[in-house]
């Protein structure tokens, strides 16, 4: 990439020119004064050997939403529980706290979020924090500073500190000028919300940090995901993880999109194993740094008819919400997540028929549950 190269000498000789008192570096280091926290209140365990090389030290930011504790404890298994540490800007419940290392992290305070990583010697970081689709429409103001201004702290600390960097997109960094069956990796995006607008930022500039300061960026645009023990927080997909609780608690639900609404979505096992199988894969793998991910498509009225084969009596009204309506209109019908498949061999376990079984294994069997076999 001789011109990126020779993009970035310039770069470099521009800002000596410019005599910046923090002195010049490669990676975008900020001129911020030293935090008070900085100084390590373990610094002396920092003398404690132990086999750095074997497994990376994890942060996971925003991890009690629908997908950081599945993932941690994911990671967890694989890398050791002490090596994966889960943060957010909530009070964990008690079976999080005491599952491994929590800590409190806002994404937006810069300082206390690079004395984490420093004081952990984190080696990958897994931004989750976000406001998705729908709670991002009511509060523009909140997530233009959570999901831009928060990823532009999350990407100098990965550069400055050289880390792993994963972050995830969704089916919603696409609009309604995009190839909606399928939405392929590569095509015009101009989504219509500030999650989506948020998101492609996202990927540019992880993409731009990889070439311009050999950031490891890594993106997956996650379809909806679809979780038991986790509650969603707040997006558009949302509908298909309630039916299966107000199947089983009332045998009512009432949908809020149209029943013919077809939309990408995800079982959460297959979103995860695939979250931490793109992280490790070797970078020549790689050929782009953003790819789709997918698993199966369907409407409402499809996946009401499978979980009627274990809730017969379900009864199923449509009461359409035009602000989730027109988001869930202006995104891919169907993902062509083939780049994912041939690069780094990416496959999922769930589609719609083995998705419901699960969740309903989940969620117990309730007397209104017929035993459908
Ligand atoms: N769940 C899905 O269907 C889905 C689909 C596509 C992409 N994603 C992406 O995956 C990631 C995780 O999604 P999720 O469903 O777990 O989201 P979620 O909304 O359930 O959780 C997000 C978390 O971010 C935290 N947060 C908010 N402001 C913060 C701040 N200032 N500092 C630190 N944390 C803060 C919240 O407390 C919350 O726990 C997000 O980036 C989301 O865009 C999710
Ligand atoms: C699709 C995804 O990004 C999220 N579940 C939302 O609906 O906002």
């Amino acid at each position: 990439m001789p011109v990126v190269r020779n993009l970035g000498r310039a770069a470099s000789q521009l800002l000596q020119s410019w005599g910046c008192g923090c002195g010049v570096s490669i990676v975008p280091v900020r001129c911020i004064g030293v935090s008070p926290r900085q100084v390590a209140s373990d610094a002396s365990f920092h003398s404690v050997t132990f086999s750095e090389s074997d497994h990376p030290r994890v942060l996971i930011t925003g991890g009690l939403g629908q997908l950081g504790v599945g993932l941690a404890k994911l990671l967890r298994k694989r890398f050791g529980k002490n090596n994966v540490i889960l943060s957010d800007i909530r009070k964990p419940a008690d079976n999080v706290f005491y599952s491994g290392p929590f800590i409190f992290a806002d994404i937006l305070d810069y300082k206390n979020l690079r004395e984490i990583v420093v004081n952990n010697r984190i080696t990958w970081l897994f931004h989750y924090s976000a406001l998705l689709s729908a709670v991002g429409e009511a509060n523009v103001p909140l997530a233009r500073a959570v999901n831009i201004t928060g990823l532009h702290n999350v990407l100098d600390i990965a550069a400055e500190h050289n880390l792993r960097l994963f972050i995830p997109s969704t089916i919603g960094a696409f609009g309604p000028t995009s190839p909606r069956d399928p939405a392929p990796d590569l095509c015009i995006q101009r989504p219509r919300t500030i999650y989506g607008v948020s998101k492609v930022h996202a990927e540019l500039m992880g993409e731009y940090y990889h070439y311009r300061y050999g950031l490891d960026f890594r993106c997956l645009r996650y379809p909806g995901i679809i979780s038991a023990d986790s509650q969603p927080g707040g997006g558009t997909t949302d509908y298909a993880v309630k039916i299966f609780h107000d199947a089983i608690k009332t045998g009512k639900f009432k949908c809020y999109l149209r029943p013919d609404t077809r939309l990408p979505m995800m079982y959460i096992d297959d979103c995860l194993k695939a979250t931490l199988e793109v992280m490790e894969a070797p970078a020549e793998s790689l050929t782009m740094r953003t790819y789709n991910i997918n698993a199966m498509s369907f409407s409402p009225e499809e996946l009401a008819q499978e979980v009627q084969k274990y809730v017969p009596e379900l009864q199923v009204t449509y009461k359409v919400d035009q602000v989730r309506q027109a988001i869930a209109d202006s995104w891919p019908m169907n993902f062509d997540d083939s780049n994912a498949r041939r690069d780094w061999g990416w496959k999922h376990d769930y589609d719609l028929p083995e998705l419901v079984t699960t969740m309903f294994s989940y969620l117990g069997s309730d007397s209104r549950i017929a035993q459908a076999n």
